[in-house]
């Protein structure tokens, strides 16, 4: 499975964010976007899932062995880093409602979800409205497990979440690659070195694939902070490093 971005171009009036992207990204591979504050990631992922209107370019999920479709919203999972809950509800009424409307509703079990991110029954009880950062997070991710959408955006998704369920999130998002195309936003590199196969860098408006090796140089770090600093670099490429 593939996801082909043509041409993407996004402008908030004269601020022209993204110009003319095009990249490919494969599933059975996790890939870190990284980048400056502003530089665009969110937008990015805003364009590709239908949040913001794109001026121009598009995107195509080629499944394998058929012929490549445009992107629908339908097919993208997303995990936003400021979730966006309905706060009226309990968090368990809110992911029992997501099951229901699954076309096999009877596959899920509510109790072996809330296990998998580690939460109460007392906090399942209660209205998201009262929910931190990380437990939002938390039913985030679960709405991923039971949509399955092949394509998955995760902006910064394991910043706000205790260690131990950044650890087992990170174990599923591990198993989930395989059959999903994953890309995440961090501004922790240790973290994209970790859970990366492939770092993307958001620079300048466009993508840039690095080597993967690259992840593995013990000062990547360093070179990496260097090459976004302003000024230093007009442009970057894989042979920076
Ligand atoms: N709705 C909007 N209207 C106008 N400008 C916007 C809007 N949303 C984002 N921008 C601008 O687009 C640019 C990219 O913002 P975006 O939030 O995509 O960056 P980011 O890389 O996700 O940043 P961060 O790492 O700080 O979360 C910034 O200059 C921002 O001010």
């Amino acid at each position: 499975m593939k996801l082909i971005i043509n041409n993407l171009t996004k402008s908030y009036g004269l601020n022209t964010v993204l110009d003319g992207i095009n990249f490919e990204f494969e599933s059975g591979k996790i890939y870190g976007l990284v980048g400056k504050n502003g530089v665009g990631k969110t937008t990015f992922f805003h364009c590709l899932n239908g949040m913001t209107q794109k001026n121009g370019g598009d995107a195509l999920l080629a499944m394998d062995d058929h012929c490549a479709q445009p992107l629908s919203p339908g097919n993208v999972g997303f995990i936003e880093s400021t979730p966006v809950l309905p706060e009226f509800l309990t968090g368990r009424e809110f992911i029992q409602f997501l099951i229901d409307i699954q076309e096999n509703p009877e596959t899920f079990s509510i109790d072996g979800l809330f296990d998998l991110v580690d939460l109460s029954r007392e906090d399942q009880e209660k209205l998201l409205k009262t929910y931190s950062h990380g437990m939002k997070n938390k039913i985030q991710f679960l709405t991923l497990f039971i949509c399955n959408s092949p394509v998955l955006f995760l902006d910064e998704p394991l910043t706000s979440l205790d260690v131990v369920a950044a650890s087992d999130i990170k174990k599923i998002i591990l198993k989930m690659k395989k059959d999903h195309i994953i890309i995440f936003s961090t501004h922790i590199l240790q973290l994209a070195a970790d859970l990366c196969d492939d770092l993307v860098i958001l620079h300048d408006k466009k993508l840039t694939l690095l080597d993967n090796n690259m992840l593995r140089d013990k000062n990547f770090e360093e070179k990496l902070i260097n090459l976004l600093k302003d000024g230093e670099h007009d442009e970057i490429c894989e042979s920076c490093f």
